[in-house]
């Protein structure tokens, strides 16, 4: 047994899947966040845990070659990136690593991991920001992320991954809670205003806008709010008050209030016009969507006779590209702002080979395959947490040719993988994008085909 304080020096045997270095301790193990596979560190250990120890690095002893110094200073409290310490192609062979370790352990699936498409420059990323706010324990005013596994915010001045005008508008909103006295808002005592700012930006359009979470229907200092702001940042195109009173720690609730602009920013991508409104899903990395993209329409090889079915589509952006290159689309999609912003994309685009329904798409696909409706290729990219089974059988039912599976959670996507392959469907190659380049997330897709004809 391993004792709190205790020295220790070892090899780091592979990095988990949230980016622990893993060393190995007789039976133990024992975590150990900021460091590289192979790399000789010596260690202090902090408290047991369920699985084993946590510990801290007291000197890295033997440095790997793809360490790096982060270029964030708060790096290591922040929370919010994992692998800012590795170079790209470090960051590449731990993701291709950590994939081909999932592969290796989803049963019945013979899946190769193919490259993963990396981002030159790995910064200024992100086109969405959620800020939270807390006072210390001076009672002075604080923004920035939460800590990891915690609702305590990291107080930031400068973020890596987001475009650098984010910063500037959020120093400015700060400044204003303090003249105004808009209180943030304090989950324990459920008192307060502001609970978040969420800011998004168009890469290409350069449109910015500002939502404003409030834990009531009245923002008391609001105009004065509104005009302070839009004066020191004229580039905001549009500001949104979100209503958000429930006890949760999801960020946005439904009422909105438009202040300010249209409500909705716009941007290009792949070549099309977007519309996307402060509820709506848009990928957050606009460079690596494209490769993502790209890389989907590439492995569909479409010949323009097709019937597309976008499943968990958002917007409408990957339906829109596809329309494109198939003879018609269905786009369903849940959030019924999406699905508003999706039909006026088609419009904005002139493409009238797209329709889009707001629904479950499990449910919607189970009413296809009833009314023996024919499709040929299904896209899904769904949320984090997967598919459904409902989704998926009916997929079979339907027999599609063709299934392009995109995903951010490569987790869900192989337990899923396992399901279509029950259902008659297997791929065999799982291609990777990084599209969330310092943390340990990674975008990945696969191309499934029938195996009974
Ligand atoms: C990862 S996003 C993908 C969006 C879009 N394909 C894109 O590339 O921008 C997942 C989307 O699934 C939607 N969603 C979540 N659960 C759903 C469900 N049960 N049925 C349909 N859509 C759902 C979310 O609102 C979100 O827009």
């Amino acid at each position: 047994m391993l004792k709190s304080g205790q020295i220790l020096t070892g090899t780091i045997a592979y990095l988990d899947e949230s980016s622990n270095g893993i060393l190995i301790v007789g039976k133990d193990k024992v975590f150990v966040r900021h460091v590289l596979a192979k790399e000789r560190v010596k260690v202090k250990i902090q408290k047991r845990l369920k699985e084993g120890y946590s510990a801290s690095v007291i000197e890295i002893v033997q440095k790997d070659k793809e360490r790096v110094k982060p270029l964030c200073g708060i790096y290591e409290r922040c929370g919010s990136c994992h692998l800012m310490h590795m170079s790209v192609q470090g960051q590449k062979q731990q993701k291709l690593a950590y994939l081909q370790h999932l592969c290796s352990k989803s049963k019945g699936l013979h899946m190769k991991v193919e490259d993963i498409a990396t981002m030159k420059e790995p910064y200024h990323y992100r086109n969405k920001m959620i800020i939270g706010f807390q006072k210390d324990k001076q009672g002075k005013l604080q923004a920035g992320f939460y800590e990891e596994f915690s609702h305590h915010i990291i107080p930031y001045e400068q973020c890596l991954l987001h475009p650098e005008i984010c910063d500037a508008i959020l120093h400015t909103i700060t400044a204003l809670m303090i003249k105004l006295r808009i209180e943030p808002y304090d989950e324990d005592k459920r008192r307060g205003l502001l609970r978040h700012v969420v800011i998004r930006y168009g890469m290409v359009s350069k449109q910015i806008m500002v939502v404003l979470v409030i834990n009531q229907q009245v923002f008391p200092a609001r105009k004065a709010f509104v005009q302070e702001l839009l004066k020191k940042h004229p580039q905001i195109t549009t500001i949104v008050q979100n209503v958000n009173t429930r006890k949760t720690s999801i960020v946005l609730g439904e009422q909105e209030r438009i202040l300010y602009g249209p409500g909705y920013i716009e941007d290009t991508l792949c070549g099309l016009q977007f519309r996307i409104s402060a509820k709506s899903f848009y990928q957050i990395n606009h460079e690596q969507c494209e490769v993502l993209y790209k890389k989907g329409m590439e492995l569909l090889h479409m010949t323009g006779k097709e019937t597309v079915l976008d499943a968990y589509c958002g917007i409408g952006t990957i339906g829109m590209y596809a329309a494109q290159y198939a003879k018609q689309v269905i786009g369903v999609e849940l959030n019924k702002d999406a699905v508003e912003d999706a039909k006026n994309n088609a419009k904005l685009n002139q493409i009238r080979n797209i329709r889009f329904v707001c629904d479950d798409a499990g449910k919607f696909m189970q009413k296809l395959a009833a009314k023996k409706e024919r499709l040929d290729v299904v896209i899904l990219d769904p949320p984090r947490s997967g598919s459904s089974e409902a989704f998926i059988r009916s997929v079979a039912t339907i027999r599609p040719k063709k299934v392009l599976y995109i995903s951010c959670n490569p987790q869900t996507q192989l337990r899923d993988l396992q399901l279509f392959q029950k259902y008659g469907y297997v791929g065999d190659v799982l291609h990777g994008v990084d599209m969330f380049p310092n943390t340990f997330h990674v975008e990945t897709v696969v191309l499934m085909s029938r195996i009974y004809k």
